[in-house]
């Protein structure tokens, strides 16, 4: 028999898939790392966390082959944006900056002014966003010059842990689009955002598609982690271009909603030269020549797990949300905004701060769970409403990530977004998209198409039931940014004082 895998290096954990011809998962494993709060609005996690998280899980699921059987490929799919500096030597500079780390509003507003926002958007089809890499590496030039000295390549952290395994350099196109650095229509490296920053071109991997074979496992990566030696590597792609690549998002038309730490809300295009004036991000896809739009929510699955660690004592996320579900929709007047790290979309706001509003006597703990789901999926509902406002019509969307693991979150995206959420045999959908990346290599079929009619099914439809309800209430959600934005800048200098 033979496999695949895909490695999907979320910010909560690594997960990493062992999959069979027909798409079965037949072993996972996954292995967790913290991530570093060091001061309000930092996010920053060690990369070598990560790879010995993925060494551990790939060991977990090799150690599951049989005398003969034997993985073919293998591929990534990885947390977005996250900036890797490595020296001459291939060693790590300073922790990974994340994707939602929000320290670089200054450095945001240098891009625009430097460029200016029209020109940004012609050239990289994105605006300045704290969670981009650029304006990582802008503020690592301007706060830590003694680090920046250093710099021989910056890489993506899907890339970083490629390239322990490999030991070349690459990034691929759909990763490389979250830069800002990459001139995302034609898929190349922008010379023009390079000069504009004195970044050389040298300082950036070399640029591959998803599909791209990315080089060989080193025998001593082998040996650690039960691969032989011959297994095909592929470049792999952002999580989620992967997820979409997993959800069946291959044509125009085709959404997906996943509730990791972030949330996102996706649709496929398929074409790059489109206007969308920056109110969502346009991204290359994993699929050769395809891009995509989403908005994203910074703190969607990251919420629940915030309010989980300080709030649900001993309980799993299972029984939390199964108190929730005892209490009517609404939460009876409860109302939360996911704001904990700043927010993207629609609100691109790095002060802003989540909010409980309405606490009542009679609110219970089950309350404000359901209080905690149903403003994330909120706050991912102002996404779909963008693109409907732009005449898509989003009738169908496929959910993936760890909010899927829950009927009820299942059947509130369905009753909150007002389509048809669709659950599909396994929920990772960035992983199992790198192992469809890995097996289209492998050459087990002629497209992603191909594969995916094999790989993905539909285990369940969630319709919408309560969408009239949730529409006022929402039309309420939408206004608590407006008026908390104010009392979250004065709250600001609090948070950013130091305690003496
Ligand atoms: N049983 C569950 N029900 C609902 N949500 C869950 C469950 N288990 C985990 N989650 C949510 O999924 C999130 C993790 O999702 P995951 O896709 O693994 O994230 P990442 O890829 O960012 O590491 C957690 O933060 C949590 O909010
Ligand atoms: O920043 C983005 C997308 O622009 C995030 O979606 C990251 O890619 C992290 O993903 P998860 O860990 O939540 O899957």
């Amino acid at each position: 028999m033979s496999y695949v895998i895909g490695v999907d290096l979320g910010t909560s954990a690594v997960k990493v898939l062992l999959v069979n011809q027909n798409g079965e998962v037949v072993k996972e494993a996954s292995a967790e790392y913290p991530v570093m709060h060091e001061k309000s609005g930092y996010s920053e996690q060690h990369p070598e966390d990560w790879v010995k998280g993925t060494f551990q899980a790939l060991q977990a699921v090799t150690s599951h082959l049989k005398e003969g059987e034997k993985v073919e490929g293998i591929s990534f799919a990885g947390q977005m944006h996250g900036l890797v500096m490595v020296d001459e030597s291939g060693e790590v500079i300073r922790p990974a900056i994340l994707w939602n780390d929000t320290r670089t509003t200054a450095e945001c507003q240098e891009i625009v002014e430097t460029v200016g926002q029209k020109r940004l958007l012609h050239l990289t089809k994105n605006p300045a966003l704290e969670g981009f890499t650029l304006p990582k590496i802008i503020w690592v030039k301007k706060h830590e010059p003694q680090n920046w000295e250093r710099l021989h390549q910056f890489m993506l952290p899907k890339d970083y842990v490629r390239y322990r395994m490999t030991g070349k350099m690459a990034m691929d196109l759909s990763d490389a689009a979250g830069t800002l650095l990459l001139d995302v229509e034609h898929g190349v490296w922008s010379k023009e955002m390079l000069d504009a920053f004195t970044i050389e071109e040298t300082q950036c991997p070399q640029l591959l598609k998803s599909v791209d074979e990315a080089g060989e496992i080193m025998p001593e990566v082998a040996r650690e982690t039960g691969l032989q030696p011959d297994t095909k590597v592929f470049a792999g792609g952002a999580d989620n271009a992967c997820g979409a690549i997993g959800s069946g998002v291959l044509k125009e038309g085709m959404s997906m909603c996943s509730i990791g730490t972030s949330g996102v809300i996706l649709s496929y295009e398929n074409r790059g030269n489109l206007d969308f004036n920056g109110k969502v991000h346009y991204f290359n896809h994993g699929v050769p020549n395809a891009y995509y739009t989403m908005g994203v929510t910074l703190a969607a699955g990251d919420s629940l797990a915030w309010y989980k660690k300080n709030f649900g004592g001993e309980l799993s996320f299972d029984e939390l949300i199964k108190e929730a579900a005892l209490t009517p929709p609404g939460a009876e007047g409860l109302l939360f905004t996911p704001y904990i790290s700043g927010e993207r979309t629609p609100h691109a706001d790095a002060y802003i701060r989540g909010s409980f509003t309405g606490m009542d006597q009679r609110h219970t703990r089950g309350h404000f769970t359901r209080a905690v789901i149903e403003g994330v999926t909120f706050s991912l509902n102002e996404s779909l409403t963008i693109f409907r406002e732009n005449g898509k019509k989003i009738d169908r969307i496929v959910s993936i990530g760890g909010g899927a693991k829950s009927d009820f979150w299942l059947q509130l995206q369905a009753d909150i977004f007002n389509a048809e959420v669709v659950k599909l045999n396994s929920e990772q959908g960035p992983g199992m998209g790198a192992a469809m990346l890995a097996s289209v290599g492998s050459g087990w079929f002629g497209s992603l198409e191909q594969c995916s009619a094999v790989f993905l099914k539909e285990e369940r439809t969630y319709k919408p039931q309560n969408n009239e309800y949730y529409k006022s209430l929402f039309s309420i959600y939408q206004q608590v940014y407006n008026q908390t934005k104010q009392l979250s800048r004065l709250l600001a200098d609090i948070r950013e004082r130091e305690i003496e």
